[in-house]
């Protein structure tokens, strides 16, 4: 099998702080992965030493067959990274954006009419391509951001909480182009909170503490794991490693005054 990702005894220490400890995972060309786990586990760190802006402090890392620390640059031309920021220019317009970042990967004249062309299309865009980038709503904010993290034909697709405050409209349209991608053949790391994008997935992995906890199919983890859905899982993940009940206790506290209480129990 051919891997997109290959990550082995991976390892990043800011200071005496673990941030990612030891972490191991394969992802197979063209599937689609989910990588989740509570804020602060260590997905960002993770996902920033795969796109070689972070240097690990031990283990390896293969990009579609690349070294992430050896071979950089190849790693970047094969990568398509949108974070969670959407990263786009809000003073630029839709085509100047995606001008920009053709510029940054030096795509020449032709190819990246073309491109643009094609990424609108996908995008929904047309129609739009002379509108700033901050005067749109956050669904199209965020599919312009795709086109851009997409302008150099990348392989691989990093997308960090892309779906984050769009609405769930906006979400079902950027999933369905996720998986018209990862058809093609393009490999998709995605980190999500919402556990029916995780779902959707072919492999999701959970990290916690900077540690992988479990990594496999969605299915294969709820049978696994003997619970219903995947926000069980990630729930009795957090509870059992943080040793943290997050079902909080309201009964003790009252919300309602006692005068409320009466007055709400008053029948006319
Ligand atoms: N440059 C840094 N220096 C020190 N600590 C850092 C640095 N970057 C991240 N950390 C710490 O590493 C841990 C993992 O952070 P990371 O951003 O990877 O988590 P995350 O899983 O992406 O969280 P979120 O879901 O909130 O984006 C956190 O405790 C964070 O404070």
């Amino acid at each position: 099998m051919q891997y997109a990702i290959e990550v082995e005894q991976l390892t990043k220490k800011f200071g005496e702080f673990v941030a990612v400890d030891n972490i191991s995972f394969k992802i197979p060309r063209g599937s689609v992965f989910g990588f989740l786990g509570p804020n602060g586990s260590g997905k960002s760190t993770t996902i920033r030493m795969l796109c070689g802006v972070l240097t690990p402090t031990s283990g390896k890392g293969l990009i579609l067959g690349k070294d992430i620390v050896a071979e950089t640059e190849e790693v970047r031309q094969n990568l398509g990274y949108m974070s969670q920021r959407f990263s786009l220019y809000e003073e630029l317009t839709v085509n100047e954006n995606l001008d920009f970042y053709a510029g940054v990967y030096g795509l020449d004249a032709q190819e990246r009419s073309a491109r643009k062309e094609e990424l609108i299309h996908m995008a929904n865009l047309k129609g739009k391509e002379k509108s700033l980038a901050r005067n749109l709503s956050g669904g199209w904010k965020q599919r312009l951001a795709l086109g851009c993290a997409l302008i150099h034909k990348p392989r691989l697709l990093i997308l960090d909480e892309p779906t984050a405050g769009v609405d769930p409209v906006a979400r079902r349209v950027f999933w369905e182009i996720i998986h018209g991608l990862a058809k093609q053949g393009i490999t998709v790391l995605v980190t999500t909170h919402y556990m029916d994008e995780a779902a959707s997935c072919d492999i999701v992995g959970f990290i916690f503490d900077g540690k992988m906890i479990n990594i496999a199919s969605p299915k294969e983890l709820i049978q696994q794991e003997k619970v219903d859905n995947l926000e069980d899982i990630f729930i009795t993940y957090v509870e059992t490693l943080s040793g943290i009940n997050v079902h909080p206790d309201f009964t003790a506290i009252k919300f309602l005054s006692k005068a409320d209480e009466r007055a709400d129990k008053k029948v006319d």
